[in-house]
């Protein structure tokens, strides 16, 4: 770890006043006032570099540098040929900027310290610890993969270091502010006939958003959306054969029971509707089975009910068991007999999990809730925290808004850096919150779980204020029948983690939407994909928006040569 050991500051013994520095070579080097411990030193091989003069804790914004911006022209004529080459880089808009202060200080390092946000607001550049930096730790940024010189000694950042800040090619998690530029549309012919900039300036994300809600305003609510004009691409998860032998059928386990008087069935059917267990997760499978004149009545995944959900008492059932059913609904015929010797399973000859027709209802519906997540991501960009929100609204169609019980909205906020904790991802803040709410006895406020403090939920205030628009769980919905994301979409405003997919497959989720791909940390396409591995037993939609620039150019955008 590069070090500046024995910084050593001569005090003027008359005036009491600080007059020189020099490092450990007694080498002199510049004094910083900088009040969050930072100090300029000399870095083997590297030149002047930002030292630590005492711990840092994480998540500490250690500087906030003004940028000066020269236009394109300026530097390609002039400031490329200077010294200024080494310290330049690319604005969102074109410009070149120099940061001042300690910005132009900051080292580069493969796993870096510290993280940056340009704010194009303030001209400026906001610099955070990501972790704990000791006293004469060197402070290091990421500058992007194209260096231009043979990179020293580089053993900044090591240590526990939150992956999903140091790798995703930027050295933090960048927002998706206001400034961002729209990337070209890959394939929409919809979106290149209108991508040019509006009133001279790139449109923004939100702006494109808005528009994407106007153009789904016009025309039938009900009107099929071809597949190129939506605003989103999926991403494609499984290869369509792969049930076809037994070995190959996704299964699940299931608690059913058996009914030995027919005359029950009916009944028992309708305990099952009144009881919140008849959810669209299992609509692939039929509820009754008969087998030699005994019927066999499916209640619900093992995963969605640890224990066995409570029977009528006054019917003469036998005990519940437990038995593997299909995942999925049968594509093929031959999939269909391989299924039915597990469970009767519905034929749904169209392509498993392959894409459902989008109405511009719906299509709406999708914007306005993309939009309201970008925005809360910036919001949480200006409350200081990392830029990144998950929302999950009540379901579009009122048949899965009955079904899922879900009247109410959730949205949430990263928190790692306020509640200083590796774990408080967006995502995971969201499933928790939805989580608590469902599982909560009587009233619609989260109940904190023993262990830890209850997530707070500033959105939540915003969205829960019309009481009319929220519906308390039923109390069957507390004996873990339709707790987590069973049936529901989440919109987050950066791809989730491998953590978080992993937390919303656990949870149920029905489909995910994410406007920026993250390609080094990401689980649903980016360094994984987890709904789609190998032996899940859930799987859930995975859609990117359209229109959002791409990790990698923006890797190009840092410190530049
Ligand atoms: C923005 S300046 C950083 C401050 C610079 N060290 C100074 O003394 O002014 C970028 C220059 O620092 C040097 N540099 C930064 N990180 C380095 C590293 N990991 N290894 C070697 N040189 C590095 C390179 O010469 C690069 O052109």
């Amino acid at each position: 770890m590069p070090t500046v050991s024995a910084d050593i500051t001569r005090m003027d013994a008359a005036s009491g006043k600080t007059n020189l520095s020099t490092d450990v070579n007694g080498r002199p080097v510049p004094q910083h006032l900088n009040s969050a411990g930072c100090r300029i030193g000399y870095s083997e091989g590297k030149g002047r570099g930002v030292f630590a003069s005492r711990p840092i804790d994480a998540y500490t914004v250690v500087e906030i540098s003004p940028v000066l911006l020269f236009s394109s022209e300026e530097y390609e004529a002039h400031g490329k040929y200077t010294v200024l080459d080494q310290y330049t880089f690319r604005w969102r808009d074109g410009r070149m900027a120099l940061a001042l202060g300690l910005g132009s200080l900051f080292n580069h390092s493969q796993s870096p310290n510290v993280s940056y946000i340009i704010d194009t607001k303030t001209e400026s550049i906001r610099y955070t610890t990501m972790r704990r930096i000791e006293t004469g730790e060197e402070l290091c940024i990421f500058y992007g993969h194209k260096l231009w010189f043979d990179v020293m000694n580089d053993g900044a950042g090591s240590g526990d270091v939150e992956e999903e800040e140091v790798d995703d090619g930027w050295g933090g998690l960048a927002g998706l502010n206001a400034n961002e530029r729209r990337s070209e549309i890959e394939d929409g012919s919809w979106a290149k006939s209108d991508a040019q900039s509006v009133d001279g300036r790139e449109e923004t994300f939100e702006s494109l958003l808005e528009r994407q809600i106007r153009e789904f305003q016009g025309g039938g609510p009900d009107e099929v959306v071809p597949e190129e004009q939506l605003p989103f691409t999926r991403v494609k998860l499984t290869d369509d054969e792969e049930e076809e032998e037994l070995s190959a059928v996704h299964t699940e386990r299931a608690w059913v029971v058996d009914i030995p008087d027919a005359r029950h069935i009916t009944t028992m059917l309708k305990w099952l509707k009144a009881s919140g267990l008849d959810t669209p997760s299992l609509s692939h499978l039929k509820r009754i089975r008969k087998v030699n004149a005994i019927s066999t009545l499916m209640l619900t995944y093992t995963s969605l009910s640890p224990s066995c959900p409570a029977l009528p008492a006054d019917l003469p059932l036998s005990a519940p068991y437990i038995l593997p059913v299909p995942s999925f609904a049968a594509i093929t015929s031959t999939s269909l007999s391989l299924k039915n010797t597990f469970w009767p399973t519905m034929f749904a000859p169209r392509r498993k999990l392959a894409p459902e027709l989008w109405t511009r209802g719906r299509a709406r519906w999708a914007c306005e809730r993309m939009l309201k997540v970008v925005k809360e991501a910036e919001e949480a960009g200006r409350r200081d925290e990392l830029p990144v929100a998950a929302y999950v609204p009540a379901p579009y169609d009122e048949e899965t808004r009955e079904a899922s019980r879900m009247r109410r909205e959730f949205v949430e906020y990263d928190r790692r850096r306020s509640a200083c904790h590796p774990l408080r991802h967006a995502v995971m803040n969201v499933v928790r919150a939805v989580a608590d709410y469902r599982a909560s006895s009587s009233s619609d406020a989260p109940s904190p779980s023993p262990d830890t403090e209850p997530v707070p939920s500033p959105s939540m205030d915003l969205l829960s204020a019309d009481s009319s628009s929220t519906m308390l769980p039923s109390p069957q919905s507390r004996n873990g029948s339709h707790y987590l994301l069973t049936s529901l979409t989440l919109f987050a405003s950066h791809e989730p983690c491998v953590m978080c997919s992993m937390a919303l497959l656990h949870s149920r989720v029905r489909e995910v939407f994410y406007a920026r791909r993250m390609p080094l940390t990401g689980g649903c396409g980016g360094l994984a994909c987890v709904p789609a591995l190998e032996g899940v037993n859930h799987r859930f939609g995975v859609n990117v928006w359209k229109g959002i620039v791409m990790e990698e150019e923006q890797v190009g955008e840092g410190l530049d040569a």
